[in-house]
Order: structure tokens, then C-alpha cells, then sequence
């Protein structure tokens, strides 16, 4: 598909990941804050996960979740809000797959593909993140045809799910604050 509706609501799926600091805290702010966005609402919110760090090693291990959001606005500006969520939590860039407070990746919108330098979509590295791919496997359905088979097929790919263990689970209700046990 290469247009985009951008009247009709669309369904987004988001990564969520945090190593320094209070990590439980401040997934749940970046959740809150996501749904008190006049132009986004959470739908579901998958389990957190502890993970061993990938790609840079040398650091904390970290917190991983996923959300299922659906929003109008155009992807590009939904990834700028998130953006500024990252910003407002008090996301510091230096090092490159480093550690931070917090990081909102987008993922995929069904149907979408797009390859420019500030959004690719679906995300080019989605497939090989097992902390990634486990946290959407809580919240993906086969309506969702396509992001469903990808997450399985990537998922049944990689050695397991080595590194990754429930941290806790957490549950959406529409309207109020995610709620962990
Ligand atoms: N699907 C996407 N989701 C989030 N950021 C994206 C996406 N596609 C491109 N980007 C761009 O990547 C830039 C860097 O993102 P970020 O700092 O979160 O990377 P990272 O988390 O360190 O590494 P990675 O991209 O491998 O997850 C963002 O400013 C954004 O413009
Ligand atoms: N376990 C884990 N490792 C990472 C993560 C992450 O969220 N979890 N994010 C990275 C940059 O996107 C690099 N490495």
C-alpha cells in the first residue's frame, strides 16, 4: 500500500525498552503519557520483561514491553510524540544501542512500509530482537494478519528465548493507569 488514510484510525504497535533508573516507573509514565496524547489511545499492553542486553553489552540489563496504540495522527507525527515522551523522561543520545531511561521504537503499522532516514517502517531491525518479538507476542492477533506471521516466524527463527524472563505482568483498562502486579 502506498497511500495513508489519515482520517481513519490505525492501529500501531510500539517497543518499549529502559535501563537506567527506576525502569518499571518509567515504562508506565511513557505508557500514561502515550494515552493522555489527545490524538492517541492504548489498546493493549503486553507483559515486561527483563532482557540481557544486545548489541552493546556493557550495561544493565533492561525492562522491554509493547503496546498496541491506534491513533489518526500521520506515523511520522506519531513517532514525534514519541519522541518527545523519550525526551520528557529524560532520554540522553550518546552512545548508539547504549543505555537510557527510556526508548519508544515503532514497530509496525499494518499495511505500511516506509524507508526514509527518520521513519522506517515495519522497524528494520524488529526481526532479529527477541526483546522485541516476545513482548508483541502477548499482544499480536491474526486479525493482524501480517505483523502476527512475522512475529512467529521470527520467533520460531532465533534460539529461544535465552535472556529474556517475565518480569511482570501488566494488564491496560482503558481511561486509567496500566496496572503490574
Ligand atoms: N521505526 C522507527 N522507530 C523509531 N525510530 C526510528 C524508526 N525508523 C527510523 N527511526 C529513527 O531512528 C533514530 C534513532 O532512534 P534511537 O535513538 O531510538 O535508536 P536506537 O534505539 O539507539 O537504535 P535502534 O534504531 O537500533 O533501535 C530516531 O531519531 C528516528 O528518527
Ligand atoms: N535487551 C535489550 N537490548 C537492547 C535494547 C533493548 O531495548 N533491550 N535496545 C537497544 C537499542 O534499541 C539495544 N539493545
Amino acid at each position: 500500500m502506498n497511500g495513508y488514510q489519515t482520517s481513519e484510525k490505525s492501529e500501531a504497535y510500539i517497543a518499549l525498552g529502559a535501563n537506567l533508573g527506576d525502569r518499571q516507573a518509567t515504562l508506565m509514565e511513557a505508557v500514561t503519557l502515550l494515552d493522555q496524547h489527545p490524538d492517541i489511545q492504548v489498546e493493549r499492553c503486553s507483559n515486561l520483561y527483563e532482557t540481557e542486553p544486545v548489541g552493546y553489552m556493557n550495561q544493565p540489563a533492561f525492562l522491554n514491553m509493547a503496546l498496541t496504540v491506534s491513533t489518526r495522527l500521520q506515523p511520522i507525527e506519531l513517532l514525534r510524540a514519541m519522541l518527545e515522551i523519550e525526551n520528557q523522561l529524560g532520554r540522553v543520545r550518546d552512545v548508539r544501542w547504549g543505555p537510557r531511561t527510556v526508548d519508544l521504537d515503532l514497530i509496525w503499522m499494518e499495511g505500511l512500509q516506509l524507508d526514509t532516514p527518520e521513519l522506517m517502517l515495519p522497524h528494520p531491525r524488529m526481526r532479529e530482537r527477541a526483546f522485541v518479538l516476545v513482548p508483541l507476542s502477548d499482544i499480536v492477533s491474526p486479525d493482524t494478519s501480517g505483523l502476527y506471521n512475522t512475529v512467529k516466524s521470527a520467533l520460531a527463527g532465533l534460539d529461544g528465548r535465552e535472556g529474556i524472563q517475565l518480569w511482570t505482568t501488566c494488564s491496560w483498562h482503558s481511561g486509567s493507569a496500566p496496572s503490574v502486579n
